[in-house]
């Protein structure tokens, strides 16, 4: 795998034809991220034009609901032959391992490898001020980030999203199985934008993140293919 594999571009447009636009414009980017922008507006068409062209997939749709709904969710995605899926692990343990098992036996039946799973810790956006004083989590936001984490591993997820700020804790309490998506990743030259706890790439993967997610530093670049090159060079 070389550095570049371990980099994850999402698709984050409004339509299929600007996401196959930004797919050609770059051509050595191996994984994509389909998210709840383009699945809602487009559809799953954009899956299968993914797959024809052999690119890795991530289907970003952050499922969170009733263990039922979910576990019919998941099967359903294991289904369009992708990756990775994620899942909120505040679905707790229930929702988690009924996700899990219903991916795998969908996947299974289906003759397809099975996705991994993986769930979000904490999202990037929220900082310790609005994890204490608007939604009232009584922990410290590392302690909160591991103990979801915990709480995925424990319920036979694959892996978990987390902050590059988090991620060295997590992979030293979840060991070296467990899969580590880290957005919020910000080279020195780019806008933070929405982000609130954010690392650059070389830091994020050092620290140990299995995969980076960078997007608007990227896709809002002037020169995409430059934007890509450079974090590439600042990786190796
Ligand atoms: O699941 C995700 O990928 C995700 C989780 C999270 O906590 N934070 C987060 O930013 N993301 C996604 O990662 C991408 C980050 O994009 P940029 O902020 O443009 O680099 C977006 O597509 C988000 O939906």
């Amino acid at each position: 795998m070389s550095v570049s594999d371990c980099i994850i571009v999402p698709l984050d447009v409004p339509s299929e034809l600007e996401a196959i636009a930004l797919i050609e414009k770059l051509p050595q980017v191996t994984f994509w991220k389909v998210g709840l922008e383009l699945f809602v507006s487009s559809g799953p068409s954009i899956l299968k034009i993914l797959n024809d062209r052999q690119k890795r997939i991530f289907l970003d749709l952050k499922f969170h609901d009733i263990p039922n709904t979910i576990a019919g969710a998941c099967a359903a995605a294991a289904r369009y032959g992708v990756d990775l899926i994620t899942i909120h692990a505040t679905c707790g343990k229930e929702g988690l391992q009924h996700a899990q098992s219903a991916m795998q036996t969908s996947a299974e039946q289906a003759g397809l490898p099975v996705p991994k799973l993986i769930a979000i810790t904490l999202l990037t956006s929220i900082s310790s001020r609005s994890l204490a004083f608007e939604l009232k989590i009584p922990l410290e936001l590392p302690e909160y980030a591991l103990h979801m984490a915990l709480l995925a591993q424990a319920s036979g997820l694959s892996g978990a999203v987390c902050s590059p700020q988090e991620v060295a804790q997590l992979r030293q309490s979840c060991g070296d199985d467990f899969t580590l998506v880290c957005p919020g990743v910000r080279p020195t030259w780019a806008e933070v934008g929405d982000q609130k706890r954010v690392m650059t790439p070389a830091a994020a993967l050092k620290a140990g993140a299995n995969y980076l997610v960078v997007g608007r530093p990227i896709t809002a670049a002037d020169d995409p293919v430059r934007a890509f090159d450079r974090i590439c060079e600042e990786l190796s």
